[in-house]
């Protein structure tokens, strides 16, 4: 597995672009009396809180009081009652319940920050712990690839992405996992490691599903780096100017290249320089080329640019660009290409460059895909499956280990903790 994962594994919770704690928090530890704010925080119109337990339900019976005159054990499960919420300094508020199932009941009640914490506050002054959504999803799933899905969901920046999570929430990863667990139990073992393998490569593919690929456009000053970011998101983003040396800070920007969520991030210029802040701009500018999943490597086109990218690739760079992982391999973009005469155009490189005008858009469109290619080389089929959290891909280690140290009832176990939710777990 690749560093960059495997220090995830160690300890990283993944956070999403919102900055919501998301789907690698171990959230299968059950509780008996607890509730869950459902809907996202904010003034939306409507929030859902959910809660299970007998502590849960004798107060949501004290405080809610039905229109139609029943306590709340009469209501009908799975169908849904207006009444009042009352509080105990006498505040009533308007709201919908429903018992979803035996153990569990929904409120439903104003989207207001002010009506959800006085509900909550309630149920937990009743013995309620007040967990997190994705706890109460998974606590609550049969299938933990599903639930995971549907917290990755809330995640999901682009209707691409969204769209190949819900294929791994109908089942598709599931019934991949089930069917490598039969197997193992019938000892096609070779057959087992090559599907597992074939899930593993589509890792780094499934983790971008909530995360986006991270682009790092770098160069040396005044190439033209700033005005790249602004013609790919296709709005001023960056500050340009006719100086070497303008951009300092870090400057990021999410946008969707061909339906797929990528951070462009656009950096200072690199080159050797006295001045102590734009040298802290170079600084901030090498950690994050040291973090990218792709860099752009932009120069000024002209006639000479193979000698000008080996040379700056060399000196600038050194040899983590020149002998770099397979994707760190910078693209190469020869930028202000409305500059060249008919004789540079003529003797243009034959290395493998985009050549771009940032200023007329001209090569915009093949740069974007050509970064698509390079960020996603091989595109899963619509109906594959794929992992998509550190958890699932930590697990799909452990069971080839299993296999590999012939330890085949712990393999099966693992294809089960892959797959196999709370709920099960908990009744069983
Ligand atoms: N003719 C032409 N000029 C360009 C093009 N791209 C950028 N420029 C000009 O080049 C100058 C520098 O552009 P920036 O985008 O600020 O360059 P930079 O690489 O971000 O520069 P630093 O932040 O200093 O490293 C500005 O005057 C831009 O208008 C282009 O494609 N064609
Ligand atoms: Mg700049």
């Amino acid at each position: 597995m690749d560093s960059k994962l495997q220090g995830k594994l160690q300890g990283e919770i993944l956070v999403s672009a919102a900055g919501d704690t998301v789907i690698d928090a171990d959230n299968s530890i059950p509780c008996e009396d607890c509730a869950s704010v459902l809907t996202p925080a904010g003034r939306a119109a409507v929030a859902v809180i959910a809660a299970k337990g007998k502590a849960a339900l004798s107060a949501i019976d004290s405080a809610f009081v039905a229109a139609n005159g029943h306590p709340l054990g009469d209501q009908v499960t799975g169908r849904i009652t207006f009444g009042h919420w009352h509080d105990e300094q006498g505040h009533r508020e308007e709201v919908i319940v429903c018992r979803t199932s035996g153990a569990t009941t929904e409120v439903q009640c104003h989207g207001g920050p002010t009506a959800v914490a006085r509900i909550t506050q309630q149920l937990a002054d009743a013995g309620c712990q007040i967990i997190p959504w994705q706890q109460w999803l998974e606590q609550e799933s049969a299938d933990r690839i599903a639930a995971e899905a549907q917290i990755a969901l809330a995640n999901s920046l682009t209707l691409k992405t969204s769209a190949v999570l819900l294929q791994q929430d109908g089942g598709t990863l599931k019934s991949e996992i089930d069917f490598i667990a039969s197997e193992i139990a019938a000892k096609n073992i070779s057959e087992a490691l090559q599907r597992i393998a074939n899930l593993q490569a589509r890792i780094p593919f499934g983790l971008h599903l909530t995360k986006p690929w991270k682009v790092v456009i770098a160069g040396r000053p005044n190439v033209g780096k700033s005005s790249l970011i602004n013609a790919l998101l296709g709005y001023q983003r960056a500050i340009v100017f006719d100086q070497p040396g303008t951009t300092r800070d870090v400057v990021t920007a999410t946008t969707a290249l061909d339906g797929w969520p990528v951070e462009l991030i656009d950096v200072a210029g690199l080159r050797t320089t006295q001045e102590p802040l734009e040298a802290a701009g170079v600084e901030l500018a090498r950690k994050s080329i040291a973090t990218a999943d792709l860099v752009l490597w932009v120069v000024e086109a002209g006639s000479d640019i193979e000698k000008s990218v080996a040379k700056e690739s060399q000196e600038l760079l050194g040899p983590a660009l020149a002998s770099p992982p397979n994707n760190l391999v910078p693209l190469i973009v020869a930028n202000k290409i409305d500059q060249l005469d008919g004789t540079t155009q003529a003797t243009k490189p034959e290395l493998p460059i985009v050549a771009t005008s940032a200023l007329t858009g001209e090569g915009i469109p093949v740069l974007i895909e050509q970064i698509v290619k390079r960020l996603i080389p091989t595109l899963p089929k619509a109906d594959e499956p794929i992992p998509f959290t550190l958890r699932q891909v930590g697990l799909l280690d452990q069971l080839t280990e299993a296999i590999q140290a012939d330890k085949l009832e712990a393999a099966k176990e693992t294809c089960n903790e892959l797959t196999v939710g709370c709920a099960v777990r908990t009744s069983s």
